[in-house]
């Protein structure tokens, strides 16, 4: 296992071992990191019998609730999660994160949302004192497809910045979410000195944006995989 994989590892592990008890309902999200924490999950929850149920936030969480045999419900039934797990391309010293790197970030937002607590599982190339300094591919805002072209020019009218169509990769034209959107990122020129609240409420406010990765607020905790083997805690 490569030193990044081990150190997503080891971020996954502790966040479930810290954060996990009998009888919760989970959030469960997406990308390469939370897939340890599943793991981890499912290895608890055989060794200790619990009782968990699991609600995923994209095709790909569901897809590891249900290979790893955890009860798995949705938001209609479980409206109301005691935790939700999930990774992040940036954590900020804030505990603001950009998400949506690997083109989940709607359904990941509200079960965020509908989350008394929220854990950040990562390796030690998120770990950042402002957003921007690791995280180069920038904010990835979901789009009504139609309206990706106005939402691009007013982003970078009113922002500054480059706000890139992301492109699939196997597949001839741009990448379509698990929500049936594109995707724009948004590679801003600095981070605001006040904070991304108000820019992330202006993103909300434009007709066609659907949602936006900045994470602000809601992140309780970040357990970071480190490359000598430790984990740094935030
Ligand atoms: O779109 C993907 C999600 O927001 C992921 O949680 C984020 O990209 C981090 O993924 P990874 O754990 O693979 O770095």
């Amino acid at each position: 296992m490569s030193g990044v994989e081990a150190a997503k590892r080891l971020a996954a592990r502790s966040a479930v071992d810290a954060f996990v008890k009998n009888g919760f309902k989970l959030g469960i999200g997406s990308g390469s990191t939370v897939v340890y924490a599943v793991e981890r999950i499912a290895e608890r929850a055989r060794a200790e019998n619990l009782q968990l149920t699991c609600v995923p936030s994209s095709f790909q969480a569901r897809q590891l609730i249900i290979e790893h045999g955890l009860l798995l419900s949705d938001l209609e039934r479980t409206p109301e999660l005691d935790l939700a797990i999930d990774g992040a391309d940036e954590v900020d010293d804030r505990l603001t994160l950009i998400k949506g790197g690997g083109g989940c970030l709607l359904q990941e937002k509200i079960v965020v949302n509908a989350a008394k607590d929220f854990v950040v599982v990562a390796d030690y190339r998120k770990n950042s004192a402002a957003l921007g300094q690791q995280w180069k591919k920038g904010v990835p805002i979901e789009v009504l497809p139609l309206a990706y072209r106005p939402v691009q020019k007013e982003i970078e009218s009113r922002f500054g910045g480059v706000a890139k169509l992301r492109m699939a990769k196997a597949k001839a034209g741009p990448l379509v979410t698990d929500n049936g959107m594109f995707i724009i990122d948004w590679e801003f020129n600095e981070a605001p000195a006040e904070g991304w609240t108000k820019i992330g409420m202006e993103l909300n406010n434009i007709p066609g944006v659907v949602e936006h990765g900045l994470f602000i607020g809601c992140a309780k905790k970040a357990y970071f995989g480190n490359e000598d083997g430790t984990v740094s805690e935030r």
